[in-house]
């Protein structure tokens, strides 16, 4: 069967501090924020999002943001804005047209030299100012004609988003990326955790078609395989990984390939080294899982040969350090051995079905008045929060819509016992859950007093009514 590859290219945005990257990373990926996890526990600034370009989507990088996160780190934090730069399928290397060249952005130019060939030069801050007096200065860097914007004010970004369509129309990830009724599976890990003996165990012994497709500029491959009847898609990096071996014996770690194989993928699995522990970069990586929504099964590999004591250290590690997981299933596996894969292989089909589930709005309103009932939300200034019916909103992740009022004052702990009374209820584990809060439009109120329980009751169901049939 042929099918397009799944994974998406990428877009570097590259330039010194303060040339307004991060502006421009909300421009591009702002449609899309709203998938973006919002779990407790996981509060820091974004590197990298989704951009709808045209038909298709791509994911967009901020390199300054990878500088600043590893901070202190600087050898590995050089290294990882290089790898970026060297992965990506295109780069934006933004200069501010106000403050004219300095010498940081020579400094990014010389860096940029190998990459002339994807690289498009852009000038922010352009508002009110005339281009092409701007643009002059900037020839000196040898980098073609500047792109010329303003990220804070929206302006230029439809040439932008043209040229992008352009540059990256051809990767043919910008094609429908769910293939009916494959599983596509990303394994994800730091630099030997396992990855390609998990593969290797997966694949080789269950092997049913295996059609390495690589993308054209990407090194990810996709094999295809069946695990107990079902298909599945493994999507790899082990392309990147053969390549670093060959060049220089250090094992690189990729963000740009993580990304790419976790935005691919309807479910992660992330090996983590049990001999290692859970370690910065690990949590770095669960971290990226996190953030996307998607569902997640943790492999806790090299399983094998350890004492009761290290196991007993290893599981209190991973409570500790990933508390933000809450919803995942951790498996401890030996990849080398072959033990466990099949509770593996069952997490991975579990955690898949409740990222895809479907829930029907009375079964999801029965769960929230139960929840009300057993314990209510919390009164705010003497008036209590009211939450009145659910609906589905979406999936993968599912992601739950609670209509009711004052339903912005809900705080954290009481969303957190949401999601768990909906996660107990429809068996949701291995996916995160998501809820958006309505306050709807109720014309009563402000007279709520008048109305008794029953006449409440009856226009709830009428309005449930309206949102089952699609009117609402
Ligand atoms: N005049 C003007 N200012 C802008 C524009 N875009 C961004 N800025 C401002 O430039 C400053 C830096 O913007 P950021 O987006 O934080 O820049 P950055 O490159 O991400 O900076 P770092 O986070 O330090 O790497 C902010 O004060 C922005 O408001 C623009 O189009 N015009
Ligand atoms: N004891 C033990 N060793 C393992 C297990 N799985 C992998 N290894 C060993 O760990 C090392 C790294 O395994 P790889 O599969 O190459 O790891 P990787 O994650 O693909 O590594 P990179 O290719 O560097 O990203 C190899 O020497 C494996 O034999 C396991 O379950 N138990």
């Amino acid at each position: 069967m042929e099918h397009a590859p799944l994974v998406a290219p990428t877009v570097a945005l590259v330039g010194r501090p303060n040339v307004g990257k991060s502006t421009l990373f909300n421009q591009l990926t702002r449609t899309r924020d709203a998938l973006v996890a919002d779990e407790a526990g996981l509060t820091r600034d974004r590197q990298y999002g989704l951009a709808d370009i045209a038909d298709g989507h791509c994911i967009v990088v901020d390199t300054g943001g990878i500088m600043e996160q590893a901070e202190g780190l600087d050898a590995s934090v050089a290294e990882q804005s290089r790898l970026a730069i060297e992965e990506a399928d295109f780069v934006l290397f933004m200069v501010d047209g106000r403050a004219g060249v300095v010498s940081e952005d020579q400094a990014i130019a010389e860096m940029l030299r190998p990459h002339t060939a994807k690289t498009c030069l852009v000038m922010n801050k352009c508002e009110g100012l005339d281009r092409d007096v701007l643009a002059a200065d900037f020839f000196a860097l040898g980098l073609g004609d500047p792109l010329g914007i303003a990220a804070a004010h929206g302006q230029g970004m439809g040439l932008l988003r043209e040229l992008l369509a352009q540059r990256i129309a051809l990767a043919p990830s910008n094609k429908p990326r769910r293939e009916h009724g494959r599983v596509a599976v990303a394994l994800v890990g730091r630099p030997n955790a396992g990855k390609s003996t998990l593969l290797n165990r997966l694949v080789g012994e269950n092997r049913v078609i295996a059609s390495d497709v690589a993308g054209t500029t990407r090194d990810s491959v996709e094999v295809a395989f069946e695990y107990n009847g079902k298909p599945y898609t493994l999507i790899d990096t082990a392309g990147l990984r053969r390549k670093a071996k060959v060049y220089d014996r250090i094992e690189k770690f990729s963000v740009v390939k993580t990304l790419q194989a976790i935005e691919a993928s309807n479910v992660v699995v992330a090996l983590i080294d049990a001999r290692e522990g859970v370690g910065a970069q690990d949590a770095r990586i669960l971290g990226m899982v996190a953030e996307s929504g998607r569902a997640i099964v943790v492999a806790i590999n090299k399983w094998d040969g350890l004492e009761d004591e290290q196991r007993a250290q290893i599981k209190s590690e991973v409570e500790r350090k990933l508390p933000f997981l809450d919803y995942a299933s951790f498996v401890s596996i030996s990849a080398l051995h072959g033990s466990r894969l099949k509770e593996l292989m069952q997490a991975v089909s579990k955690a898949h079905r409740a990222a895809f589930c479907d829930l029907s709005t009375s079964a999801l309103s029965a769960v929230l008045e139960k929840a009300v009932h057993a314990h209510p939300p919390p009164a705010v200034a003497g008036r209590r929060i009211k939450l009145r019916y659910a609906h589905q909103g979406g999936r993968n992740p599912p992601t739950i819509v609670i209509h009711g009022n004052q339903t912005e004052k809900l705080n954290n702990n009481y969303r957190r016992y949401l999601v768990n009374a909906f996660r107990q209820a429809f068996e949701l584990d291995g996916t995160p859950v998501h809820l958006h809060f309505k306050t709807s439009d109720n014309p009563y109120k402000d007279r709520k007093n008048e109305l008794s329980t029953g006449q409440r009751r009856k226009r709830d169901r009428m309005i449930r009514h309206r949102i089952k049939s699609g009117k609402s």
